[in-house]
This record gives structure tokens, sequence and C-alpha cells, in this order.
């Protein structure tokens, strides 16, 4: 099954931040950058509806306003920066068991859903993070520094994987990320924060 719908920004303004548009076709991938503080979280919040904002989120010929907010986030799913954990073992949190092949491009095998939430690291949350989001089948998916806690083969693991699946399903994709190297490895397209405004990047001059 694919997921075939634009995400579109249309005039949002949060915080400081003003006047953001911009489309993300399916299948494609979409980092932000930008200074700490600049509002990276809070934009991905507002395109989640997890924040009051100005202007409309589109996903497809959906328009935000027209769900109840519970109903948006299933489909336009945010992975934040710090996920959140509510039950005893790792498996109560997946909706359904997930696939050897994608927990081992994880770094795990099966033994890992009986695992308890408290002995897990901060890169091991944050890789099952993003597994729980992807079984949730969602429709777009909201990034949130997806592999800020990894070193740099989990990191290209990681990313490696996060692509393949994101091109297979066609998810628009927004992705906050502050390095380089690995916006060059995964970005359809670059925006930057720039004061109140969103500027376009060249994804890798030097490619
Ligand atoms: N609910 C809120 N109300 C008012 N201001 C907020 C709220 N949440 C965050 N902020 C402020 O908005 C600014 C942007 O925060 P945000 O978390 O989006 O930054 P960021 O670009 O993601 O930064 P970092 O790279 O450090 O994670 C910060 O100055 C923050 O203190």
């Amino acid at each position: 099954m694919t997921a075939s719908s634009t995400l579109r920004l249309d005039a949002v303004a949060i915080g400081t931040l003003t006047d953001v548009s911009l489309a993300v076709p399916p299948g494609e991938i979409h980092c932000l950058s930008g200074p700490s503080g600049s509002g990276k979280s809070r934009l991905l919040r507002a395109v989640a509806d997890l924040e009051p904002h100005v202007g409309q989120v589109w996903l497809g010929e959906l328009a935000q306003s027209s769900l109840p907010a519970h109903a948006w986030r299933a489909r336009v799913m945010l992975v934040p920066a710090e996920s959140q954990w509510w039950a005893d073992s790792v498996g109560e949190h997946l909706p359904a068991r997930p696939a050897v092949e994608d927990l081992a491009a994880l770094g795990f095998d099966a033994s890992v859903l009986d695992w308890q939430v408290s002995r897990l690291s901060s890169g091991e949350k944050q890789r099952l993070a993003l597994l729980r989001a992807l079984g949730q089948a969602p429709s777009a998916l909201l990034l949130d520094e997806p592999t800020a806690n990894l070193d740099d083969a989990t990191t290209r693991r990681v990313e490696a994987w996060l692509v393949e699946r994101i091109r297979q399903r066609g998810w628009p994709v927004i992705w906050v990320a502050h390095d380089r190297g690995q916006i060059a490895r995964v970005a359809n397209r670059h925006w930057r924060i720039d004061g109140s405004k969103l500027r376009a990047e060249e994804v890798a001059p030097w490619r």
C-alpha cells in the first residue's frame, strides 16, 4: 500500500516563524535545519496539530482543520526527539509484531519486545520510537532529529532503513537535521530557518 498524498503547508505561522509555505510530494524527504531555538520543533508540532498556529496544513485534499486533532495526528505522525513510553515492556508499545528484518535493520532481534522500557538507552529508545511510528500506518511523517542519539555507524544504518521505507510507502516526510552530511544523503530538498522565514538551500552543493 502506498500513501500518495502531498503534505502542504500554506502560510503557516507559529512563534517567530511566519508565512511558511511548502509542499512535500509523496516519497520525498524535505530536511529542515536552523539554529537552536529557531523554531524547528515548534513548526513540526504545528504541522502535527499539537500547537495552535496560523495558516493551513493539507494532506492531499484533507485539511488539518477538518479533522479532530487525534485523527490528524494518526495520519501526520510526529516522532519527537524525546519519545514517550507509558507501559513496562517494549512490546506493549508496538501496534503489531514488527517484521524480523525491520528489527534487524535497527540492531535488534525479537527478544527486544520483552525488554523493560526502564533499561533502554536513549539510542535504543530513539530507534524503537521510529519502529513504533512506522508500524502505525501513517500517511506522512515528521521526524525531529531521528538519529540525534546514535553513533555514526548506527546513524547510517537507521537512515538507510528510513529512506527505504519512506520511498517504498510513499510517505511525504519533514526531517529535522543538523548534519549537512546527513542532509546530503537523505534530502530531496533542504529548508533552512533564517530569522522568521524558511530559505531553500542546495541539498549538496559539492555533489
Ligand atoms: N509552547 C511554547 N510557547 C512559547 N514559546 C515556546 C513554546 N515552545 C517552545 N517555545 C520557544 O520557541 C523557540 C523555538 O523552540 P523549538 O523547540 O522549536 O526550537 P528548535 O529550533 O527545535 O531548537 P533545538 O535545535 O534546540 O531543538 C524557543 O525559543 C522555545 O523556547
